[in-house]
């Protein structure tokens, strides 16, 4: 039988498919954004029709709608071998990607409460595709995965320890799939093994994180026990002074509004009052817009900040990695950060950065650079892929 290969990322209020054959080359994709609100919207990758969808379509109905046109499209004929899902929080039960099965489902939302935004939706989508493919096999494959490997001075916070011991309070970190896909393909462009490779993985998606790997094994992240520490974001505040808090609690804020705020209305949205797309962002400081140059300016400070902080970890640096939208295209974001850390030796190549590194095997370090710099395409969906087959043909 033809293998074909569903990969479902649910996210807080999008869905996202890619279908995979064998050979990892992607057939299709498709994306609904806006969930639960009056103009949920979906289409399939490189079509302008939209899929209809019911008014205010839940995450359940989206996916069926997706998965009826992929149908209706014979981009996927027949039900596909092996499903994948990105599941964002997987605490400390899953150190590695897992077959689906009750027991898995019942784990994941004991997790639920570290993730109210995502594993609940996660669980949601696997229910779903287990209704629509009863005979199929499905892998969860977890952010957190991949950071199960820091050691306590990395991972617990300085609490007492009874909030660890009785909560979980502690940092798990996520992106995991594509932070370990970095030190994978980073190796190969070094010509080096990944087990003897140390990198600094920066991705840059709307959500930021950073990783200390080293030798292929992550040691310190800059997400904790929620995605919302660590770098700024597009909508997330990363660090900030817990006693804001308490401020803005006797200001009049209530819990819920400072997690809003926090969440979804800061990062390059709330300092620039204008977007979290920092394509747009970048636009809007060219036409001389003071707030959207600062919202750029803060996102480099800080994350050359964390690139220091994450070189502690290390004992040797093969290459800093940058991945995920930003980290990918943002010539400037790459740029700004670079300068910040000509102290630590890291130098760019203005003409190898212009072109993100693709004319250069990623690289786009200067000759006096003391480390190499890269720019990696991430693939989480491959890796899910990847992860969905293995689990499958072992089933
Ligand atoms: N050419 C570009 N220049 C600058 N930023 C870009 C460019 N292309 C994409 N981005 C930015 O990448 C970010 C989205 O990253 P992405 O990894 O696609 O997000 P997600 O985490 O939702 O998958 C947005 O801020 C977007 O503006
Ligand atoms: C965990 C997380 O931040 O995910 P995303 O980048 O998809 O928001
Ligand atoms: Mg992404």
């Amino acid at each position: 039988m033809k293998q074909s290969i569903l990969v479902v990322n649910c996210g807080s209020s999008s869905l996202k498919l890619a279908l995979f054959n064998g050979k990892e080359e992607k057939l299709a994709s498709a994306i609904a954004e806006r969930l639960n609100e009056q103009d949920a919207f979906a289409r399939i990758d490189g079509s302008d029709r939209p899929v209809p969808l019911p008014g205010s379509a839940t995450h359940k109905q989206a996916l069926e709608a997706l998965v009826k046109a992929f149908q209706e499209w014979e981009l996927m004929p027949e039900a596909p071998t092996a499903v994948g899902h990105r599941v964002v929080h997987g605490g400390e039960t899953f150190r590695e990607a897992v077959l689906v099965n009750n027991d898995v489902v019942e784990a994941i939302n004991q997790c639920a409460d570290l993730a109210p935004l995502h594993n609940p939706v996660n669980i949601t989508g696997i229910e779903a595709t287990r209704k629509l493919f009863p005979g199929t096999p499905q892998t969860a494959v977890f952010d957190t995965a991949y950071h199960q490997t820091l050691e306590p001075h990395a991972y617990l916070y300085a609490l007492p320890e009874a909030y660890y011991r009785d909560w979980g309070v502690r940092r798990y970190g996520f992106h995991g799939t594509s932070h370990h896909f970095m030190v994978n393909e980073a190796a190969r462009l070094l010509g080096k093994t990944p087990a003897t490779t140390s990198v600094i993985s920066a991705h840059l998606g709307n959500g930021c994180s950073i990783t200390a790997i080293k030798d292929g094994i992550s040691v310190d992240t800059s997400m904790g026990l929620t995605p919302l520490e660590g770098l700024m974001m597009g909508t997330r505040s990363g660090d900030i002074d817990p006693g804001v808090f308490d401020y803005l609690n006797s200001q009049g804020m209530t819990l819920a509004d400072i997690h809003k705020l926090l969440n979804h209305n800061s990062g390059l949205l709330g300092v620039s009052g204008k977007t979290n797309d920092m394509r747009t962002l970048c636009e809007l400081a060219d036409q001389g817009h003071k707030p959207s140059a600062i919202a750029i300016d803060i996102f480099c400070f800080r994350l050359a900040k964390y690139v220091a902080a994450m070189m502690v970890s290390l004992s040797q640096l093969d290459a800093l990695v940058f991945t995920g939208g930003i980290g990918e295209n943002s010539v400037r974001v790459r740029k700004k950060t670079l300068n910040h850390l000509k102290l630590f030796g890291f130098a760019g190549n203005a003409e190898l950065n212009k072109h993100n590194g693709s004319h250069s095997d990623g690289r786009i370090d200067a000759v006096d650079s003391r480390y190499p710099v890269l720019v990696i395409p991430t693939n989480e969906e491959l890796v899910i892929a990847r992860e969905a087959g293995r689990l499958a043909s072992s089933h």
